[in-house]
């Protein structure tokens, strides 16, 4: 079906199976920056009995309970239970490696993966970094806070740069309109997100974004979708200067933003990973939600799927059947499905784009380096499939009561 295919890199899959086991000070950590699941913090190093393995490193720590199946309950006071424990969240983030590295990896290229290396975390260390960061936390995101069992953190690279570097974090989501003729009609005219920001947000703080742009391979389209995203950022635009948020518009806080800004186009259009990204959502969601649903109902009926999340096997074996199958082959219900939860995970990553040194020292012939990596790769949950359903129609309701008429309804073009 596909021929993007990445290369496999087994030996950060291999890291997984050996946390590190240093004495990790909440003094060396800062509060990063947060989605809905994890909370970052930023090693800078600063308690005096640094550790070099962390340089340059972020820690990502889960913000609700790890799911411990088959574990029993216990107060960690066993040894042999708390082994068992240690023994299941090994599996778990080892299959979450591999999720990122050999299923999204394997999609996307395997060189946009960041290598991930387990490290143990007390629930003491988790507690003070969660005192720590509570002032810098933005208010929507207060509900939940770094889990203090989890017993296992995730270093990652940290892409946010440090010194003269610039980092750009865009959150693309949604880059092709659905072509299957069962759908509402309105969703071959209006992108995903072109709706969903009218649900999200009253009209006058809608954004001007339109995700077709930036994936439109076109300079002055991406160029359009950039100033959109300066103008109104939401969550899908970012920018850090030395490993900092920029919380003022870049356009004054980036040297010669102009500059920068066509250096930025030209990376977006001519790396391939904006199209190789709108390929994988578009033709692993063929039928959208409104198709699939009645596929997720027939596999949870004849047991192909029994209500439980996926293994990681089943994604491994999803993920090569759709790489062999031709385009437009019948598949299996399950396969269905699980090719959909797939599109779901590439339609929420985030790119980020660091800049290895700006200002350049020439200004009429930037040619910065340049790095991406795509973060946030983990699997959904198969047990949203019904909510994806009443958001999509939730979504498309709320687009037409706005706007009834064709005549007023935005024209997305691919
Ligand atoms: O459905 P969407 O498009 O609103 O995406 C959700 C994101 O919303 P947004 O990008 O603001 O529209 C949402 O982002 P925010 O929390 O709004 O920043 C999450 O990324 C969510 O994923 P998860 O539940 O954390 O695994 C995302 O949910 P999934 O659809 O990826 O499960
Ligand atoms: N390797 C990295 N280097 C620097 N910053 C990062 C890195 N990975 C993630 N971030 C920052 O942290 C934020 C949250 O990370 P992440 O996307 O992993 O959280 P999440 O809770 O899984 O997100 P979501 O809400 O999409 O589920 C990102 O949007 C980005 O700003």
């Amino acid at each position: 079906m596909s021929d993007i295919i990445g290369t496999r890199d087994q030996s950060s899959v291999r890291a997984y199976t050996q946390p590190l086991d240093i004495d990790l000070d909440a003094n060396d950590w800062m509060y990063h920056h947060e989605g809905n699941e994890n909370i970052l913090f930023k090693y800078i190093g600063s308690s005096g009995g640094s550790h070099s393995m962390l340089q340059g490193q972020i820690l990502r720590l889960q913000k609700h309970n790890v799911p411990i199946s088959g574990a029993s309950e216990d107060d960690g006071s066993s040894t042999s239970d708390s082994k068992m424990r240690e023994r299941t969240l090994l599996q778990l983030y080892h299959d979450r490696s591999t999720f990122s590295h050999d299923v999204i990896g394997r999609l996307l290229g395997e060189k946009y993966i960041l290598p991930q290396r387990l490290v143990r975390v007390s629930a003491y260390l988790i507690s003070q970094l969660n005192a720590a960061a509570a002032s810098q936390r933005p208010a929507n995101r207060l509900h939940k806070q770094a889990d203090v069992d989890q017993a296992l953190g995730v270093l990652i690279p940290d892409m946010s740069g440090d010194g003269q570097r610039l980092s750009i974090e865009i959150k693309p989501k949604w880059g092709f309109l659905p072509t299957s003729r069962s759908v509402d009609p309105v969703k071959h005219r209006t992108c995903r997100y072109c709706m969903h920001k009218y649900l999200k947000h009253s009209a006058d703080k809608a954004s001007g974004f339109c995700p077709l742009d930036l994936y439109s391979g076109d300079s002055e389209r991406v160029e359009q979708a950039v100033d959109a995203l300066v103008a109104n950022p939401q969550n899908n635009f970012r920018v850090f200067i030395d490993g900092n948020l920029v919380d003022s518009s870049p356009v004054q806080a980036v040297a010669h933003w102009d500059v920068f800004k066509s250096v930025l186009v030209g990376i977006l259009v001519e790396d391939g990973v904006l199209p190789r990204l709108a390929d994988l959502q578009r033709s692993l969601d063929r039928l959208d939600i409104e198709g699939v649903y009645p596929e997720y109902l027939a596999a949870l009926r004849s047991g192909a799927l029994s209500g439980a999340e996926p293994s990681i096997e089943d994604w491994v074996t999803a993920c090569s059947t759709y790489i062999s199958c031709e385009q437009d082959s019948v598949v299996s219900d399950k396969q269905a499905v699980l090719e959909f939860m797939l599109s779901v995970t590439l339609k929420d990553i985030s790119m980020m784009i660091q800049i290895d040194s700006w200002p350049p020292q020439s200004l009429e012939d930037p040619k910065p380096s340049y790095s991406i990596a795509i973060v946030d790769t983990d699997a959904k949950k198969l047990s949203k499939m019904t909510m994806y359903l009443e958001r999509d129609q939730a979504i498309v309701k709320n687009y037409l009561d706005l706007f009834p008429d064709t005549a007023q309804q935005t024209q997305c073009t691919e």
